[in-house]
């Protein structure tokens, strides 16, 4: 039994259905994580399970119940939003007891729930201040510490640490680390548009695309198999390049080959298909090094050096409309204007068919 099941989930704003049948079960103690542009329906999809928006079709379940039409404070959920919500003429230590009190939870076991959530928050030194004496890290804390004293199943974050500036919002992507581990059997679902919050702390990602998911799994998995497309070029950071080629079924295996290419032609599986279809190579940035004599992937010139310290990230115009990216080790010495020929491991390289799903690999 999952803690969370979405079966045939839909929501339609007037004509616009924006969650169009996602199927997902989350277990209990996981932290899953929803990912995808602007817009693909990642928050609407976390206030469905809240209960802040109506479900128009499919099943919700909680704990194997059905929880479509069950009020939202009666979900056993905790919600933690963006903009913190706290009440402003409250202390800490009333923001965090406020939904106890609500609930005529006993003195005794407020105080200790409220303890208990400070010391894990490290937010023992503030319980008497107002929000407004607080830095946004810290209000994040306590807004983190409302659900953790409601001792709730499901904690929902929705995009929780992006009013916070880049040094903060490490050190609470960090806390949330520690929480998940203190927390172990609370499932936790994470909206976020932030690649290294979703690769560091999912222990499963959801990649949505227009309220569909184009694939659910593991952090690495995501990275080292997209499905799709889509995925390949959503995860990772520069994204993945993407070459047309031309895809040869061959039976048992797919010949890749991209015009002008020095490096042979990859096999990929072929999913028993035969003739031939126009496709894409992907390559990650990371992946790309320079090429030995007569086994070029690539070849063009050099339009942008960024050297980044650890890193220089080369950007090549190799006649595809947009530029290949090349992210090198810090050794690497070019300017603008140098002619450079890239290669990759045939393991590092990925093809899509003409309908932008991925290729199996061989062996
Ligand atoms: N109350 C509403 N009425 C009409 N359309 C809405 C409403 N709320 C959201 N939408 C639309 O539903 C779609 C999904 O919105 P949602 O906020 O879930 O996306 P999101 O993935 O969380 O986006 P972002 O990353 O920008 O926060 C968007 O096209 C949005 O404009």
């Amino acid at each position: 039994m999952s803690a969370i099941g979405l079966k045939d989930v839909r929501k339609s704003y007037g004509s616009v259905e924006v969650i169009s049948s996602i199927d997902l079960d989350i277990e209990q103690g996981e932290f899953v994580v929803f990912v995808g542009p602007s817009g693909c329906g990642k928050s609407t999809l976390l206030r469905m399970i809240a209960g802040l928006e109506g479900i128009d079709g499919g099943t919700l379940s909680i704990d194997g119940v059905v929880a479509n039409d069950i009020a939202p404070a009666r979900r056993g959920i905790a919600m933690v939003f963006q903009s913190y919500a706290l009440y402003p003429h409250m202390s800490v230590y009333e923001n965090l007891a406020f939904s106890l009190r609500i609930a005529h939870v006993d003195k005794a076991e407020i105080d200790r729930r409220v303890r208990n959530a400070a010391a894990m928050l490290q937010l023992e030194p503030y319980l008497s201040r107002r929000p407004r004496a607080l830095s946004g890290g810290q209000r994040q804390r306590v807004a983190i510490g409302r659900a953790i004293v409601r001792e709730a199943k499901v904690f929902l974050f929705d995009e929780p640490l992006s009013n916070l500036d880049a040094a903060l919002r490490v050190a609470t992507r960090i806390e949330i680390a520690k929480l998940k581990e203190r927390l172990p059997d609370t499932t936790m679902i994470y909206v976020t548009h932030d690649q290294v919050e979703a690769m560091t702390l999912a222990d499963r990602i959801v990649v949505l695309n227009g309220g569909n998911v184009e694939q659910v799994g593991r952090p690495v998995e995501l990275y080292e198999s997209p499905a799709n497309l889509f995925v390949a070029g959503f995860i990772g950071s520069p994204a993945m390049n993407f070459l047309p080629c031309r895809l040869e079924h061959q039976g048992e295996r797919t010949l890749v080959q991209i015009d002008g290419a020095e490096q042979t032609a990859i096999a990929f599986g072929s999913g028993g298909r035969s003739g031939a279809e126009a496709g894409t190579l992907g390559v990650r940035p990371e992946s790309l090094h320079i090429a030995e004599a007569g086994a070029a992937l690539i070849t063009g010139m050099v339009e942008l050096v960024e050297h980044l310290g650890e890193v220089t990230i080369l950007y090549v115009a190799a006649g595809l409309g947009q530029p290949v990216l090349a992210k090198l080790s810090k050794t690497q010495d070019f300017a603008k204007g140098d002619r450079v020929s890239l290669s990759a491991a045939s393991t590092d390289l990925y093809a899509f068919d003409a309908s932008g799903d991925a290729l199996p690999r061989l062996g």
